[in-house]
């Protein structure tokens, strides 16, 4: 009979979790979910709940990876929160199974974990997409995304100026305080990021707040909010000027409201461009639509099982 699960809580996984490690594992995941092949990955469209007194969702994310042994699924529950709430934006919980003997073998706090494997994708993204020679970072949004955002991009690349505004200033302010480099508090989006070279946007907005007459041709943008198909970060005239990436094209095309909304055309996975089968537009304006995997999480997590199993059994 199998054991009782593990617990691996917060402060645990910000010890066992970095992004040196992370990246390559989530490439490799972006790659094998492009393949469509049965065998590599098995990840639905995440279910959503509505729950509606409370103005969120609960996702259910559920992945197999056969040749890796791998079964995980995440649970999610994201809000509509009004601003100045005090209440959290996303909670997740992630649970990893033994996939012959159905048994759950880890319980993670995913909050971490959401965190990490969204920014170090979006910085996928980055690197194959934004131009070579860019230098200015702009953070559009100043929550828990954009901290582990800030953490990805200046940890995998080396931007002369990093810029974040936020819809108060207090909260830009506070931002700066609580990340260990540089940045440049903007009082307006368009100041933010005009002639900005990497663009995120980490909002809780439902309606655009980037316009395509501000972004600089040539711009990359990994859009992380709005994951809801009437939600909304970026205007029409970005979405139809960009060549259009998503780390799912069922998934872009059932829960981004950028996307559905646009009526713009998905271009290509982020993984199609791993895997070689399809062009990394790098000369263009790039939007990535990011609406998180199951993949990721599953990847994430035994990863995370994995350091965990290492440094227990150590003597
Ligand atoms: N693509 C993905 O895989 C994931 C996407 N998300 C999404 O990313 C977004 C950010 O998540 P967190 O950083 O965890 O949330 P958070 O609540 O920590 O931060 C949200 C930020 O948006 C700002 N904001 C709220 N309403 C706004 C509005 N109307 N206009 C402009 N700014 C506004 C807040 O002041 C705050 O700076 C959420 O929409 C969340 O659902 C979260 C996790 C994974
Ligand atoms: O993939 C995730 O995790 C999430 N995606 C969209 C909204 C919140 C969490």
């Amino acid at each position: 009979m199998a054991g009782p699960p593990v617990v691996i809580w917060e402060q645990e996984v910000e010890g066992l979790l970095h992004y040196r490690e992370l990246v390559p594992r989530l490439e490799e995941a972006l790659g094998k979910f492009s393949r469509r092949d049965s065998a590599e990955v098995i990840q639905p469209v995440r279910t959503t709940l509505t729950l509606q007194k409370h103005h969120g969702f609960l996702g259910l994310m559920p992945t197999y990876m056969e040749n890796d042994g791998v079964l995980c699924t995440k649970f999610v529950c994201f809000y509509k929160r009004e601003d100045g709430s005090s209440l959290p934006a996303v909670q997740a919980t992630l649970v990893l199974l033994d996939p012959e003997y159905g048994n759950v073998k880890a319980v993670m706090d995913g909050e971490l974990i959401t965190g990490m494997r969204t920014a170090a994708v979006s910085a996928i993204s980055a690197k194959l997409l934004m131009r070579p020679e860019a230098e200015v970072l702009a953070i559009l949004g100043t929550g828990k995304q954009a901290l582990s955002h800030y953490n990805a991009f200046t940890e995998m690349f080396s931007f002369k100026e990093v810029r974040v505004w936020s819809r108060t200033r207090q909260k830009a302010e506070s931002f700066c305080r609580s990340v260990s480099g540089p940045v440049t508090v903007c009082v307006s989006v368009q100041e933010a990021v005009r002639g900005a070279d990497a663009i995120v946007t980490v909002t809780r907005c439902t309606e655009p707040v980037l316009f395509g007459q501000w972004v600089k041709p040539g711009a990359h943008v990994a859009a992380v909010g709005a994951c809801r198909p009437d939600w909304r970060e970026l205007d029409d005239v970005l979405m139809k000027e960009a060549v259009v990436y998503a780390d799912s094209r069922e998934g872009a095309m059932a829960e981004s409201g950028d996307v559905i909304l646009s009526g713009a055309e998905v271009f290509a996975e982020l993984g199609e461009v791993i895997n070689g089968t399809n062009t990394a537009h790098r000369e263009k304006t790039t939007v990535f639509k990011s609406l998180g995997m199951g993949v990721e999480d599953a990847v994430s997590a035994q990863l995370v099982f994995d350091q965990w199993k290492a440094k227990t059994s150590q003597p």
